[in-house]
């Protein structure tokens, strides 16, 4: 059976944990992503841990955000993981950005718009006024037009971007949770079956797989759910 696209998000305490998960969790999903807690803990033998005998993609979220010039730097330092996916944050701007897919010619470069642990109003406390939608919109336009190949926007936005750039972006949602999973600190959250009815093309799941009693079970059953979803709008899966 082809494995779901769901990148399981290993925000693990230990190396051993997150490679038992991704053990688990691989014959179910497509990718695995490794983000800020067990890289800075481990360093890039990480990626080895849970790629494992699989195979599996790794997804890299280190949302890198500083100067063109040190991003280049970062992206070259872990072209040598072969990542399949690296994040930076679509608000460092599009010479950022395009310094992060010039390095890295062999990754797709995904920006992240608005964090979806992020509501309105606390936008609006950072300086950002009106509805997430239109700051998403605007960060993801400027993101493509810099050569990102890939965006992370929160599952609410995603039909927005989607018309806004098109066919050939991959959109990857974070914020999703299955039907009566608590929000936990995701502010702008939505179902899998919402997300992928909407245009997501890779759906981020992290505590509602891996706080659960049986990683493995739910991973396979949010799968299964999934692709009855998919088989029935007819997107395969
Ligand atoms: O806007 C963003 C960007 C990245 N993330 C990451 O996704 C997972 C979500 O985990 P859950 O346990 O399903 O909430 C986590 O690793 C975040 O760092 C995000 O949530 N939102």
């Amino acid at each position: 059976m082809t494995p779901a696209p769901i990148a399981v998000a290993l925000d693990a305490p230990d190396l051993e944990t997150a490679a038992h998960w991704a053990s688990l969790v691989t014959p179910h999903v497509s990718t695995v992503k490794v983000g800020l807690e067990l890289y800075l803990r481990y360093g890039p033998e990480v990626i080895a841990s849970v790629r494992g005998a699989s195979g599996v993609q790794v997804f890299l979220d280190l949302k890198l955000h500083d100067i063109p010039n040190t991003v280049a730097g970062a992206a070259k330092a872990v072209a040598r993981l072969k990542p399949a996916i690296l994040t930076v944050h679509a608000a460092g701007g599009p010479t950022m950005i395009r310094a992060a897919v010039d390095a890295l010619p062999g990754t797709q470069v995904a920006a992240v718009t608005v964090l979806t642990s992020l509501s309105e109003a606390d936008l609006e406390r950072i300086g950002v006024a009106g509805p997430p939608d239109d700051a998403v919109r605007r960060l993801a336009a400027l993101a493509v037009g810099a050569g990102a190949q890939a965006l992370v926007c929160s599952p609410r936005e995603v039909a927005t971007v989607r018309a806004e750039v098109g066919p050939d972006i991959t959109l990857i949602t974070p914020g999703v949770r299955p039907a009566g999973s608590e929000s936990q600190d995701q502010a702008r959250v939505a179902t899998p079956e919402r997300a992928f009815a909407d245009g997501a093309d890779l759906l981020v799941i992290g505590r509602p797989i891996t706080g659960s009693a049986d990683p493995g079970a739910t991973a396979a059953r949010i799968a299964a759910e999934l692709r009855r979803a998919l088989a029935s709008a007819d997107r395969g899966a």
